[in-house]
């Protein structure tokens, strides 16, 4: 899609290279494509939310910046270097899976993977640094506690901030999160929402953050890509989340009201992707 609101010209006007950079962008999968000619850059510190109901391309797209997608045409780039598998430019917070309850990895182990994953043997240089690091991240998403437990003999909550702790360890320049907050309670929620904007604003990553719900992060989200059915937007919440622009990407009439400062969607096909839930108005 071509028309107006989908021209991306924030880095054209703050003149910062893009710590990502989509032009002309196509994703399909057999006769079945995603999405099309998304022209997408996002810039060092920003934070952006993608959007849109299931099978839209979301975790496509992230997975097309890891390297382990292909595009199906146009170019992507990853701090001005083609997106390539392994690259330490990036941390990355994939979609939740259970782990075994006979996983015996430790939490404290997993977190260091985000250090030297890439590279065997660096680990060894410089010990103390690396468990300086580890042990900094493991407080920042409040993890110390278990962090030598067997991961799987943890929750799905505590073993999720161990893979955020993982993703930030690295102080990458991007950080792709798909659906971080999923098995969080609401006050996990808040404090790695606000743990991620954090290295956004103070080490410079770009975030690209997957979500189906916008309310816990909209105080931090710069801006939003929204993907339905091959369509999409890109702009500032305001911009994207109204009805007016629900209502053309759903092709169905999609109503948005603000309540008390957060969003409230009703009508959209995947159900009520954004509406507020009783835990988060508690
Ligand atoms: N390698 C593949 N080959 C064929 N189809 C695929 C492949 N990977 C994903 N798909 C399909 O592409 C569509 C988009 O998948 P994707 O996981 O990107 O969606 P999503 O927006 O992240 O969805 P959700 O919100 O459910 O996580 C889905 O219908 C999926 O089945």
């Amino acid at each position: 899609m071509t028309a107006e609101p989908h021209t991306d010209t924030t880095v054209a006007r703050t003149g910062t290279a893009p710590a990502v950079r989509l032009r002309d962008a196509t994703l399909s999968y057999g006769p079945r494509t995603l999405w099309s000619g998304l022209d997408l850059d996002v810039s060092p510190g920003e934070f952006l939310a993608v959007l849109g109901p299931n099978g839209s391309g979301k975790t496509s797209l992230l997975r097309v910046l890891l390297g382990l997608q292909q595009l199906t045409s146009g170019t992507v780039e990853i701090a001005g270097e083609p997106a390539r598998r392994g690259s330490e430019r990036i941390g990355y917070i994939p979609q939740q899976r259970a782990v075994e309850a006979t996983v015996m990895v430790r939490g404290s182990d997993l977190v260091g993977l985000g250090l030297d994953g890439h590279h065997w043997g660096l680990g060894l240089r410089n010990r103390r640094e690396r468990r300086r690091r580890v042990e900094a991240a493991l407080r920042a998403v409040e993890a110390t506690e278990y962090a030598r437990m067997p991961l799987g003999l943890l929750s799905g909550g505590e073993q999720q901030r161990l893979r955020v702790a993982q993703a930030l360890v690295g102080d990458p320049s991007v950080l792709l999160c798909d659906e971080p907050l999923l098995s969080l309670d609401i006050s996990h929620q808040r404090k790695v929402s606000r743990l991620i904007s954090r290295q956004a604003r103070e080490t410079g990553a770009a975030v690209l953050f997957v979500t189906h719900e916008i309310n816990p992060v909209l105080p931090v989200v710069d801006r939003v890509l929204y993907l339905v059915d091959g369509r999409f937007r890109i702009g500032t919440p305001d911009e994207v989340i109204n009805s007016a622009t629900l209502s053309e990407l759903y092709r169905t009439d999609v109503e948005v009201a603000r309540v008390g400062g957060r969003l409230v969607i009703a009508g959209a096909e995947d159900g009520e992707p954004h509406h507020v839930d009783e835990a988060e108005q508690a």
